[in-house]
């Protein structure tokens, strides 16, 4: 057996084109186009590279894109200043602060200062417990693209056995609220939970986010699940290499033996985060402008 590949990378690409249409719509009822600002503090190179990419997706989904790349150096004050600027700036419609922030800076007091209208990564307390509660808000891009998966390839989730594991507030938390909206039992394992492989090997739906390189192995899986693999981790480089392998959570070769459907890292869930925070952009466009959301976006 052998199971098949969740194109992630395809599927954000018709969710994007999606987007753009509807962005292009937005502009013409608004008089303006839906407009996102990234906020990049210091020189991390991954960063660097995430957030170019956020801005080129942008642009070609037909939405504005305001970057501010600022110096590690920069005081919290400061980057306060510039949020404040942001929410009050009716030219963005969603603002991501990206993570990690520099040490001196208290991450939580950065997001807690955007406008959770304008929070599109859904990391705001306010979403955080829009979404707990089941009130509309905004949902990390991260689960909410996995949850779009799942759907896509399951139907109905009803009474589907489902293992989250991983509990930050990013993936593993919203991830394992949307599954039981979604009527799915639910378990959140972790790094303490005592024999992890027995419990996974419960799940019919498997959602790793725990940033350990090919930590899940086949054995630990039940015939026929359903795995969705959150994790991006860089191997070390192979002598001769300038630049490790990326590898998910879940060693994907082997457990291609066993699951029903997988997503391969890269081109599963990351190009999915993109294409959701767009999404996101654009119903925050919406709602800030008074038009209704579209039902599919
Ligand atoms: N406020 C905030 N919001 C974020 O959403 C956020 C953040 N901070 N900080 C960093 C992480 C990371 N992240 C990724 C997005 C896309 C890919 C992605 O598209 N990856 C591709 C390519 C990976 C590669 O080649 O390097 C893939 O998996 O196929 C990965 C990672 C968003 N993040």
């Amino acid at each position: 057996m052998s199971a098949t590949r969740i194109d992630g990378k395809a599927f954000a690409a018709r969710l994007r084109e999606r987007v753009g249409e509807y962005a292009a719509r937005f502009a013409e009822a608004a008089g303006r186009r839906a407009g996102l600002a990234v906020v990049l503090v210091g020189d991390d190179a991954a960063s660097q590279v995430y957030v170019g990419a956020k801005n080129k997706a942008t642009l070609a989904a037909n939405m504005a894109s305001f970057e501010h790349r600022l110096p590690a150096d920069t005081s919290a004050a400061a980057l306060l200043a510039l949020v404040e600027r942001l929410n009050n700036d009716d030219n963005v419609d969603g603002i991501l602060v990206q993570l990690p922030l520099p040490d001196h800076i208290d991450e939580q007091s950065i997001i807690a200062a955007i406008s959770p209208e304008k929070d599109v990564d859904g990391f705001h307390v306010i979403n955080a417990g829009r979404l707990s509660v089941g009130q509309s808000g905004f949902v990390p891009c991260t689960p909410l693209g996995c949850m779009m998966l799942l759907t896509d390839r399951l139907g109905d989730l009803s009474g589907l056995e489902a293992v989250v594991i991983g509990r930050s507030n990013i993936v593993g938390k919203p991830m394992a609220q949307l599954l039981l909206d979604a009527n799915a039992t639910v378990t959140i394992a972790h790094s303490r939970t005592k024999d992890l492989a027995a419990v996974v090997r419960r799940a019919d739906i498997v959602v790793a986010a725990v940033g350990r390189p090919e930590m899940i192995r086949k054995d630990w899986l039940k015939d026929g699940a359903t795995v969705i693999d959150v994790g991006i981790n860089r191997l070390p480089p192979e002598p001769g290499q300038d630049k490790g392998k990326l590898v998910g959570d879940v060693a994907f070769d082997e457990a291609s033996e066993v699951a029903a459907a997988i997503t391969p890292v890269p081109g599963g869930v990351g190009p999915m985060t993109i294409a959701v925070l767009l999404r996101n952009t654009l119903v925050a466009a919406h709602r800030n402008a008074g038009l209704d959301v579209p039902d599919d976006l």
